[in-house]
């Protein structure tokens, strides 16, 4: 496993890669301090892809006034750790200089998919995303991509601006790993208190009541308000639970719909504060007709 810093650095292994082989190459962008769900990624990208690049980048764009950059978790020694038994054969950790060496004035925008969710409560967010990960994309110019559905509204985002700019890669959508209560793996879960995790379980507990609804459901037939409120009523039972946000829309298109007859695939989606760490989760369905 090679750890390169530099833009040009990560280029020529990747040159010398493609002169030599005519196998696929597989990138799985992250921010690091790496779990079992990154993990999951790299161990599809190792599957599917002859090379496998994996960035551990923490985005200053990404984040708003106020949000969690300077403290976000790090640890490059268990990272690297993680990479080497998942089969990384190059880790790009650039420095935000190297990423940014002058104030950035070309921004990917994506509209309607970040209209809602994470894209209104997070103002700008999803633009920082759309840049990175587009700058990331002509870096190392992978021909598949690995993107957790935890971050469903990041998947629908990036397939949406690969569609409209025509880049070529292929986006692979991948489960959501969860620790053995429920609760879905995220960098985040480390500010939590042993209160505030033990409470965090109503996340997960509330979309498995929306999908017991759902399987229940003998007619098939059931409002978009139905199950948001049968979701935030089980998410208020935690007392330190904050909800930011509790939709139902279709996915990936991400819009808001009255009853299940007029779709076919639906997302629950979560943003709930446990104190100042705000955790996501959601549940992609398919509407039975
Ligand atoms: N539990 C998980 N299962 C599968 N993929 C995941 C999981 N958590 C994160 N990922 C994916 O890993 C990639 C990198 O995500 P990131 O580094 O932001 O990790 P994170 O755990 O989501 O961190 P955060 O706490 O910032 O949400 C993204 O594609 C994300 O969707
Ligand atoms: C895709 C990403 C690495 C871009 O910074 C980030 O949003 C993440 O970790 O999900
Ligand atoms: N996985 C999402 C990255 C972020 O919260 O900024």
């Amino acid at each position: 496993m090679e750890v390169v810093q530099t833009i040009a650095e990560l280029r020529a292994r990747i040159k010398t890669y493609r002169r030599n082989n005519d196998q696929t190459v597989g990138f799985v962008p992250t921010m690091g301090f790496l779990h079992d769900g990154h993990a999951s990624l790299l161990q599809k990208a190792r599957s599917q892809s002859g090379l496998v690049v994996l960035s551990i980048f923490v985005n200053p764009l990404q984040f708003g006034p106020g949000e969690d950059f300077e403290r976000y978790p790090r640890n490059e020694e268990q990272d690297l750790a993680v990479a080497e038994a998942a089969g990384v054969d190059i880790v790009f950790m650039p420095s935000v200089d190297e990423m940014y060496p002058t104030p950035t004035r070309t921004t990917v925008s994506v509209s309607e998919v970040t209209t809602r969710l994470c894209g209104a409560s997070r103002p700008g967010h999803f633009d920082g995303v759309a840049t990175v990960v587009s700058k990331l994309f002509h870096m190392v110019q992978p021909d598949q991509a690995f993107f957790g559905l935890k971050d469903a509204q990041q998947v629908a985002v990036i397939e949406q601006m690969v569609q409209d700019l025509n880049l070529p890669v292929e986006i692979v959508p991948c489960p959501t790993l969860r620790e053995k209560d429920g609760l879905a793996m995220s960098s985040r879960n480390v500010y939590l208190s042993v209160e505030e995790r033990q409470q965090a379980l109503v996340l997960s507990q509330s979309l498995q009541q929306a999908k017991t609804f759902i399987d229940n459901n003998v007619s098939g037939s059931f409002t978009s308000e139905e199950l948001q409120r049968l979701v935030s009523k089980h998410i208020q039972t935690a007392p330190l639970a904050v909800i930011d946000y509790v939709e139902v829309l279709s996915y990936p298109t991400l819009e808001p719909f009255e009853h299940s007859h007029s779709i076919t695939t639906l997302i629950v989606a979560l943003a709930v504060k446990f104190g100042k760490t705000r955790l996501i989760d959601n549940l992609i369905l398919q509407v039975r007709k």
